[in-house]
């Protein structure tokens, strides 16, 4: 230590030490406000100090810790500081990071204690690591690297081992029937048939045929008895895909038929038996819709048995790599082709989008990119050129949600581009620059799709 440090104030030094660390520190007074809050924890978290000073912690962390399980709040409390607790956090870019939390008491120079300081590792890097060295969760053809994916895939086998009705919800493209066909897949129906029906797609009058079927005669045009999908379904699975969408007069025939296990045929006064098990899925909150009074209650009820979510693509981004191996798989065997692989770039781009449409979307970039790739890896320039600006020109950034940390993401991405360029895309000399760690500088350049080899 030199003569000069040992003149600094105190206050100075422990202000200089905090700056220079690579773990995030913040401290909270006893109203859970950040009174301070270090240039790491505003890298790691991509909140300014000035945006986080003055606001509640679970504000600005949005932690899997925050509900119920607050280290600093059990710290707090038991006066007992916790080193090294495992989470995770949102950052101002919506993405998940991994940390490593430890809390201590903070006291005033009579002993009380006016907050608690907290102390955060990034761990993503390790995380990404450790879930791409694992063996991918598996239920059926459905495989996932995904935190997000696992209460569904641990569900799987004891829903299809079940005869409970079970309603799937999620966004579009998400993968509800891969879901359905799955749960049908390792069930004991698994030989009798799988029966879809997009209730969404069709006109009431013909969506009643389509699901009870008709006698001969029974409207104009009826020449002959035809079956519907609840006698086609037999033993098997009928999948009621866009639930959401039914008329109320078809809600109280569907009701009927969960509560009687029979149905009528239009046209016809004898009641047949359904043996068939009901999957049904939806994109609407349906508790929104019996809220406003437009899907009925019980009928709700008696279908929300068993209740799976599928998350969206943007909330399991650690399985992108594995969907696009799948895809390339499926489409060098059905077309004949040998596509290799896909370049390290283009794969990042693909990670830094939103995919607004889900597993769907993914398929048909996918599909587009054999299109155009003749042969080798898939590289960048065979994606939508769309996709390569994910932070203001894609249909999430402009749909109205997540703006704000659009903006801070458009804002960040600027910055670190700015800082490679004068430094010739150096990223030891970068990373020095921006104060982040070089390991932080790579994870924040993959996740804002930024070309490492310009
Ligand atoms: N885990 C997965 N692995 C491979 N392909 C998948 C996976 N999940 C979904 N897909 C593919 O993505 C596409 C969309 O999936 P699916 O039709 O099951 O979604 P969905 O949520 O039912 O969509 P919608 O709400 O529009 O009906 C399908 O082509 C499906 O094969």
């Amino acid at each position: 230590m030199t003569a000069h440090s040992s003149t600094l104030p105190a206050a100075t030094m422990t202000e200089a030490i905090l700056e220079s660390i690579s773990e995030g520190v913040f401290t909270v007074d006893n109203q859970w406000r950040i009174t301070s809050f270090n240039r790491a924890a505003e890298q790691i978290t991509g909140v300014t100090r000035a945006e986080a000073l003055q606001q509640r912690c679970y504000e600005v962390f949005k932690s899997s810790m925050c509900e119920g399980n607050c280290p600093l709040r059990a710290t707090l409390t038991n006066n007992q500081p916790i080193i090294n607790r495992a989470g995770y956090f949102i950052n101002a870019a919506g993405e998940r990071v991994a940390v490593s939390v430890s809390t201590a008491v903070l006291k005033d120079a009579e002993g009380r204690v006016i907050g608690g300081a907290e102390t955060f590792r990034d761990l993503s890097e390790v995380e990404t690591l450790r879930s791409a060295l694992n063996n991918p969760a598996q239920a059926g053809r459905m495989l996932s690297h995904s935190p997000a994916m696992q209460p569904v895939i641990n569900l799987v086998p004891d829903v299809a081992a079940s005869n409970s009705t079970v309603l799937i919800q999620g966004e579009t493209g998400t993968g509800k029937e891969l879901l359905a066909k799955t749960i049908h897949e390792l069930s004991p129906r698994a030989g009798a048939p799988f029966v879809a029906v997009n209730c969404g797609a069709l006109p009431d009058n013909l969506l009643e045929s389509e699901l009870f079927g008709y006698k001969k005669g029974a409207f104009t045009g009826a020449t002959q008895d035809k079956p519907g999908r609840f006698a086609l379904a037999g033993n098997g699975t009928l999948f009621l895909d866009e639930i959401g969408e039914v008329s109320p007069a078809l809600q109280v025939r569907l009701l009927r038929v969960l509560q009687e296990q029979t149905f009528e045929p239009l046209g016809s006064t004898k009641s047949e038996q359904c043996h068939a098990r009901i999957i049904a899925a939806t994109h609407r909150d349906l508790t929104e819709l019996v809220a406003a009074g437009s899907f009925r209650q019980d009928l709700f009820y008696r279908i929300h048995v068993v209740d799976l979510t599928m998350p969206p693509l943007r909330e399991r981004s650690e399985d992108i790599d594995l969907l696009v191996n799948q895809f390339i798989h499926h489409f060098n065997q059905q077309q004949g082709r040998s596509i290799t692989g896909i370049h390290s770039q283009a794969l990042a781009v693909l990670r830094a989008y939103r995919w607004p449409g889900n597993i769907r979307e993914l398929e048909n970039v996918i599909e587009r990119a054999f299109v155009l790739c003749r042969e080798g890896d898939i590289e960048l320039r065979h994606l939508p050129a769309g996709l390569n600006q994910p932070l203001s020109g894609s249909p999430a950034a402009s749909s109205g949600s997540g703006t704000i940390t659009d903006s801070r993401r458009s804002a960040e991405r600027q910055r670190i581009v700015e800082s490679l360029e004068r430094h010739q895309y150096n990223r030891k000399a970068t990373a020095d620059e921006l104060g982040i760690h070089k390991t932080t500088l790579y994870r924040k350049m993959k996740a804002l799709a930024i070309d490492p080899q310009r």
